[in-house]
């Protein structure tokens, strides 16, 4: 995760191993959240995303099939925004135990909705859905040159 200009990481989750939600027929997922400092806005973040998606080739063969990399924004600020190309905050964070597990672990205080905190929803999440959701790792991460 190469830090660059506009784009400083601020936090890091571990990552996890977890279970194939949707198409279960495939192999087990690597998780993890991170939070940035971003000069770019939500449009241009999300842009900059699939560039770099694209650039680690992803194969975009099958929704929610086997890709090298996913990027998605989960939150922005403070942003509630409805596009049919972006939707912030991400419409399916508040149900998978693969996103709110490493979230919980960097931000378990942040507000996700009005009065819902990461916290809130990991609580809600079926015991069966967290414990499908298995601590693989840490990155080491490079400081900056
Ligand atoms: N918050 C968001 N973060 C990333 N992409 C988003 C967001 N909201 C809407 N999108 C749109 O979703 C489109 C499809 O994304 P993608 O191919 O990554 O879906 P997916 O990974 O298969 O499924 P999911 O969105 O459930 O993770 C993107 O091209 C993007 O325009
Ligand atoms: N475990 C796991 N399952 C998924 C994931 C993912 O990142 N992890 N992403 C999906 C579509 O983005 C669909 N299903």
């Amino acid at each position: 995760m190469k830090q660059e200009e506009k784009m400083k990481l601020t936090k890091l989750s571990p990552v996890y191993e977890t279970a194939p939600v949707g198409v279960t027929d495939q192999p087990h997922f690597l998780n993890m959240v991170s939070e940035w400092n971003t000069d770019y806005g939500p449009e241009e973040l999300l842009e900059r995303l699939h560039r770099i998606e694209h650039e680690l080739e992803r194969i975009r063969e099958e929704r929610w099939g086997p890709r090298t990399v996913d990027l998605d924004i989960l939150i922005y600020d403070e942003e509630n925004m409805n596009k049919e190309h972006l939707i912030i905050p991400h419409p399916r964070l508040t149900e998978r135990a693969f996103v709110l597990v490493p979230f919980f672990d960097i931000a378990p205080d942040r507000f996700v909705h009005e009065d819902r905190t990461v916290r809130w929803y990991v609580k809600k999440l079926p015991e069966k859905e967290r414990a499908e959701v298995v601590y693989w790792g840490d990155l080491l991460i490079e400081e900056d040159a």
